[in-house]
């Protein structure tokens, strides 16, 4: 799947700009973003399903949209809205869209039964859709998705209600589509999710800000990561949000992590920082994780920080 120069406006609102996507066969794609950075309004486009102000379009082989009909056969679909029918049972449900599919009645029969047993619904195949729990509605929205074996699965923040063994369980079955030669591309807002994708775009306000594998972003980001340990995390928080090179400051549990520009500070000078505000410190260099990755990549820039200004 490839997109060049990607652009829709929505009246004055430029909500996706200019982006460039390569995603490759069988790899599980993970979109990440901010609300209404335009994840929605990418996966849209790249399914056929909202034409772009701009840019060009293939996937498998496709021109999108022009040849969006031919492309529906060949992908399955699924939002963080449970869109199935709550009044139908699990296995009407199924048996509806194997219908809509026209899937072959012996095939449908078959491929059914294997996926509520591979989504743990055979039990629950008479139950109405509207009763089940958030988790296993998202495991029949997935059974819906790939009813017709399709190559390519696009999942709009698909594990947006449910529990966090219900979201393992969930990516388990995208590994195991990935595996069988399903390419997946999926936006989540969940950092552990987006660690486990195979590649990862992050999109800010419309606009690709970074593109790589997971370990390769972490990597290549341009700040360090310092751990301050002391008895009063807000107050050393405080003594350094507005200083110059400091790109993030979040508590986690009794620390204070610190992510700064890498000229201008270590952490003798953080130190030195927080002693001239009475707050007593350790610092250490920590390792940067996706989520250093995400919050560097979608704030406004930085003022560099002067060397030795800032102790
Ligand atoms: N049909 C539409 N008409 C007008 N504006 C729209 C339309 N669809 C999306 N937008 C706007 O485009 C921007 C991007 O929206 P989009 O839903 O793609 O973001 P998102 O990254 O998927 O957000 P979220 O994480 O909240 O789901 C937003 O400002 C949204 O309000």
């Amino acid at each position: 799947m490839q997109a060049r120069g990607l652009s829709r406006r929505f009246g004055n609102l430029l909500a996706v700009d200019n982006v460039d996507l390569t995603v490759g066969r069988a790899q599980v794609y993970g979109f990440l973003g901010p609300n209404g950075s335009g994840k929605s309004t990418t996966i849209r486009m790249l399914c056929g399903l909202l034409s772009p102000s701009a840019g060009a379009i293939e996937v498998l082989g496709l021109q999108v949209p022009q040849q969006a009909e031919q492309l529906k056969r060949r992908i399955g679909y699924m939002t963080q809205k449970f869109s199935l029918y709550e009044d139908l049972s699990v296995q009407e449900n199924l048996e509806f869209l194997a219908a809509v599919h026209d899937l072959p009645r012996a095939r449908a029969r078959t491929r059914i039964a294997g996926l509520l047993q591979r989504y743990w619904l055979t039990e629950r195949r008479n139950q109405l859709a509207g009763t089940l729990s958030g988790g296993q509605k998202q495991r029949l929205a997935l059974a819906g998705a790939v009813l017709h074996e399709p190559e390519l699965l696009f999942l709009d923040e698909p594990t947006s209600a449910v529990d966090p063994q219900s979201r393992r369980e969930f990516w388990d079955s995208l590994f195991q589509l990935a595996d069988a030669g399903t390419t997946i591309l999926v936006s989540t807002h969940y950092m552990d999710e987006a660690e486990r994708c195979h590649r990862l775009a992050i999109l800010d306000q419309g606009r690709l800000v970074a593109d790589g594998a997971p370990r390769e972003l972490c990597a290549a980001l341009p700040y360090a990561v310092w751990l301050v340990d002391c008895a009063a995390p807000r107050r050393a928080q405080q003594a350094l949000q507005d200083q110059p090179g400091i790109v993030a400051l979040a508590q986690i549990g009794a620390e204070l992590r610190v992510l700064a520009a890498r000229e201008g500070w270590d952490a003798a000078s953080l130190q030195h920082r927080l002693g001239d505000c009475g707050i007593a410190a350790t610092v250490r260099r920590g390792e940067a994780n996706l989520e250093d990755v995400f919050v560097a990549a979608t704030q406004k820039p930085v003022r560099p920080a002067a060397t030795g200004a800032a102790a």
